[in-house]
């Protein structure tokens, strides 16, 4: 059976009942019920399991007059906790109706139903339902959401008496360490957000944006939303009844009037990080806008409110995509940077023209196509380019930039890069590779161009190692003495840390496979059966369909292995025009160009590098083959990411490996079992534990710290693209030897084959090969 050959009659995804059927079981199966991966019920409930009433364990303490009684947290902790306590009252089983009217119970999150359903505890406040303390652990625990706070040095400065004899001095000097770490450990319990259409209700976000919100069809928020969103949005009750030094409400100052936390979080690949960052930066930016905020004496905006960070140009255009969605009619404008705009006015610059709406789409891509790419992760080799005339400048409220681009839009002839004032959001996603040092000093130069006093910071990524969270935290603290500098009577918000699930774990929702292949034919030999699957093959493991992505380890081998392939298809299943390479040596344009085929559905096999290892979203994608091991845990994290999106079943991740790997491979295998361990001991459904065994994971070598570090750097040596000789043919793609593969290559036309290497392998081969099967049975690929 010929997988290519099956697609090509009965890929169409499912617009109705009867055909989309058989691809249930498939990502690209249409739209997931529930995007949680956590705490949902196996029967896909698209509910959270606080909406439905299961009443599972609820602990709830009562004291004598009825009324739920909070847990109480410290008090230097307890940013949420006045909101029980000024004029809010809390009401447990017997809640009277009149406290508690539809509109307040917005979301679900209600004690109106009848017996025997058992009642949410709700605190009353204004207009919105507010849940106890109890609840919320509850909510939170059970989506496997962390809350933290970092120590706060400002308090613990506060707590060392000034005047002490020596003796006394060192006692107290110890205590704020205990107390610190006290304080890093505990866990935080604000408001979840169990519903959506509570952003508006409990939340008061504006109207269009709920909205926008609403029309992308998004209903049950994932975990990192549900836990982040209501401490971002910063809800006026929720504020309001806290203590007046955690709320960093600056009384008369506008300047300092603070909005809400910064906070470090480390959720699941496609767990949606993308709208828990960009719902705030865009409530926030419109709610500045009418309080007249950050406005000049001309009425005009002076300068970007915020700037999102993001380590490629696929990432940092999808981003702008998503925002431009949920900030539609809205007025916000949100731009992508591009190489030769300038968002801060040279003297004597025009600062007027609006590059997004004076510059079409090709006119933008002709400047790029003559830029460097300078944005090329490592492993990738540089173009030497030229660089456009500077003085278009971008007028945007919200730009998204990757970390050079923006840097160089900020240079000078004196080297002093220029600021940005107006700044007072500054999101970094991927945040761990900003702070890699591949992109630390772009990252932190960018940061340092940020003066606002109250800028406030979020950094997103799915893994984050502690020196990434320590120099994060350092750097906060740093800005913070720097702009702001101690102020009397103001206390800074505090610096929280939110994680989903397991710290740098894949998502479980996925079937992982580690294949040993022994040697590189070996491995192409393998990659061939998973593309031509056989009755006689092992049926063992997860069978792969497309669309699927290839990872190799450097772009030569993309190169390399596109070219073993390209015939691979069958013509009656669309033959060459099924497959593309993607990577950094490409041209922006032939980049778009293949992101937008793959989108479509055009192109089903995508080979590429570590360049769309990170954030890429393509909703329906099925599985990843690492054809070459990631050089890391959470290189293996973020590259099976891009299967398994919003919680959706059935995606696959498949591991090649040869002798050369036996070395590194246990990080893999390590991840690879406490993803399954996660699905386990969460009860969720899915594929069982096949991906690797206990027998392996005891075999398999454990790397040094020296030789971790050396591959992630590297990579594996024998794949590395400066390495010659004997080393090097070891490593070649190749099942044929070089004659062979040469008078192969004459019969097949080279020419074609050559052009689509520099095009990212969208080859104009005249009228377009389709399967000989009617349109409507066409694979039609996923939305973007
Ligand atoms: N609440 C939701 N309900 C349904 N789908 C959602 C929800 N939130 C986000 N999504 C979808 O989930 C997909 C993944 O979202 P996103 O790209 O933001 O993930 P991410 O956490 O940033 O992933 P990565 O770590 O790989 O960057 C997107 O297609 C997005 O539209």
């Amino acid at each position: 059976m010929d997988i290519f050959k099956l697609l090509s009659r009965s890929t169409k995804l499912s617009k109705g009942s009867g055909k989309g059927a058989p691809q249930a079981q498939l990502p690209s199966g249409g739209q997931n019920a529930n995007p949680q991966l956590f705490g949902h019920s196996t029967s896909g409930d698209a509910q959270a399991p606080e909406l439905q009433g299961n009443g599972a364990s609820r602990k709830r303490k009562r004291s004598q007059d009825g009324l739920v009684q909070a847990v109480s947290l410290p008090a230097e902790l307890d940013f949420f906790g006045d909101a029980n306590r000024t004029g809010h009252k809390v009401y447990g089983d017997k809640a009277p109706r009149e406290h508690a009217s539809e509109e307040e119970m917005e979301g679900g999150v209600t004690d109106l139903q009848p017996a025997p359903r058992p009642r949410k505890t709700i605190v009353v406040n204004g207009s919105a339902p507010f849940l106890s303390e109890e609840e919320c652990r509850r909510i939170l625990r059970s989506h496997k959401i962390k809350i933290t706070a970092f120590s706060d040095p400002q308090q613990q400065q506060e707590e060392v008496p000034a005047k002490q004899n020596g003796k006394k001095r060192r006692k107290v000097k110890e205590q704020p360490i205990e107390v610190a770490k006290k304080r890093k450990k505990a866990e935080l319990y604000p408001q979840p957000l169990t519903s959506f259409s509570q952003l508006r209700g409990k939340y008061g976000i504006s109207k269009r944006l709920a909205e926008n919100i609403e029309a992308q069809g998004y209903t049950v928020p994932t975990e990192v939303q549900l836990g982040s969103l209501p401490l971002l949005l910063e809800p006026a009750q929720t504020w309001a009844g806290s203590r007046p030094e955690l709320r960093g409400d600056f009384q008369g100052d506008k300047k300092l009037n603070s909005h809400g936390v910064d906070i470090l979080a480390i959720a699941p690949t496609g767990s949606g990080k993308t709208i828990a960052f960009l719902i705030p930066v865009i409530n926030a930016l419109l709610r500045d806008r009418n309080q007249e905020q950050d406005i000049n004496s001309h009425g005009e905006s002076a300068g970007p409110g915020a700037i999102i960070i993001a380590p490629t140009k696929e990432l940092a255009s999808q981003i702008v995509n998503e925002g431009r969605k949920l900030s539609s009619k809205t007025g916000i404008k949100i731009a992508l940077m591009r190489k030769g705009m300038d968002i801060v006015p040279s003297p004597g610059q025009d600062a007027t023209l609006d590059v997004t709406e004076e510059l079409s789409e090709r006119q933008l891509d002709e400047i790029d196509d003559k830029s460097d790419i300078s944005d090329a992760p490592a492993g990738s080799t540089r173009r030497a380019g030229r660089t456009r005339d500077q003085g278009h400048m971008v007028k945007a409220d919200v730009l998204v930039s990757t970390p050079l681009t923006l840097l160089n839009a900020l240079k000078t002839s004196d080297d002093t890069p220029k600021l940005l004032p107006s700044v007072h959001y500054l999101v970094f996603d991927e945040a761990d590779v900003l702070l890699d040092p591949l992109f630390r000093d772009q990252t932190l130069s960018i940061w340092q161009a940020c003066p606002h006093p109250q800028l406030r910071v979020s950094l997103w990524s799915a893994t984050m190692g502690s020196n990434v969270e320590q120099l994060a935290k350092s750097t906060i603290e740093a800005h913070r003495n720097k702009h702001l500098g101690p102020v009397k009577g103001y206390r800074q918000p505090p610096l929280l840390r939110l994680v989903v699930g397991l710290k740098d774990s894949a998502v479980p929702n996925i079937s992982h496979k580690l294949t040993y292949a022994a040697t590189e034919q070996g491995k192409l030999m393998a990659l061939r059966q998973l593309l031509h699957p056989t009755a006689s093959a092992d049926s063992s493991g997860p069978s792969l369909r497309p669309p699927f992505l290839i990872f190799t380890q450097t772009i030569p081998r993309a190169n390399a292995l596109y070219s073993e392939l390209l015939y691979d298809i069958p013509p009656e299943a669309g033959g060459s025009t099924r497959i593309a390479v993607l990577h950094a040596d490409l041209s922006d344009t032939a980049r778009d160009r293949v992101m937008t085929a793959f989108r479509k559905g055009e192109v089903w096999v995508l080979i590429t590098t570590d360049l769309l290892a990170r954030g890429v979203d393509f909703r329906g994608i099925n599985g990843v083959v690492n054809y070459d091991v990631p050089n890391s845990a959470a290189a293996y994290v973020h590259r099976v990411g891009r299967t398994g999106r919003a919680g959706r079943e059935g995606g696959v991740a498949i591991t090649l490996y040869t002798e050369e790997d036996i070395p590194h491979v246990r990080i893999i295998a390590q991840v690879i079992a406490a993803a399954e361990k996660l699905r386990d001991k969460s009860g969720e459904s899915g594929p069982s534990g096949e991906g690797v065994q206990q027998w392996l994971l005891d075999s398999l070598p454990q790397p040094s710290k020296r030789d971790r570090q050396r591959l992630k750097r590297r990579g594996v040596e024998v794949r590395r693209a400066s390495v010659n000789g004997k080393e090097a043919r070891k490593a070649k793609i190749s099942t044929k030897s070089g004659f062979e593969r040469k008078e192969e290559n004459r019969r097949k036309g080279a020419t074609p084959r050559s052009r689509a290497r520099q095009t990212g392998g969208l080859v104009d081969t005249g009228p377009k090969k389709r399967p000989a099967v009617a349109e409507d049975d066409e694979f039609e690929g996923f939305g973007d």
